[in-house]
């Protein structure tokens, strides 16, 4: 059972509100949607891909805010924001937002600690 978007998105993101915020205090914060397939990650972080607010995802909601803050600063703070968005499935990590396919995967990289 789904409950509805605008409630649904509204309340993880203002859970997560805070932590997203504190990236623009010098801290890292990493906002990871765990589940089994089909139970509404990518909907929840991208939302149903319409182009009004109440439409919007965790992803456009916190860069929202973020600009939001980053204007209101805008006197005593310049901020440079990047954004990069990966897939970590069947042990192979994708970059989401490359443009080439072929350059979507990363070498998984395994560190073994003697
Ligand atoms: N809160 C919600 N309200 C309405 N529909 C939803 C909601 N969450 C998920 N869905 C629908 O359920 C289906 C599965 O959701 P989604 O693709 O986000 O799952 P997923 O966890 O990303 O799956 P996978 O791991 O296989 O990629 C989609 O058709 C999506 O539109």
């Amino acid at each position: 059972m789904y409950v509805t978007l605008r409630n649904f998105a509204e309340d993880v993101f203002q859970d997560t509100k805070p932590l997203v915020r504190s990236v623009m205090d010098g801290y890292n914060v990493c906002i990871f949607a765990y589940g089994q397939t089909g139970s509404g990650k990518t909907y929840t972080m991208s939302g149903p891909g319409g182009e009004s607010t109440k439409e919007f995802g965790i992803n456009q909601l916190a860069l929202n805010d973020l600009f939001l803050l980053s204007d209101e600063r805008k006197d005593i703070m310049s901020y440079k924001i990047h954004v990069q968005m990966v897939e970590i499935y069947n042990e192979q990590i994708r970059d989401l937002l490359a443009d080439d396919p072929l350059l979507t995967k990363y070498p998984f990289v395994v560190i073994s600690v003697v």
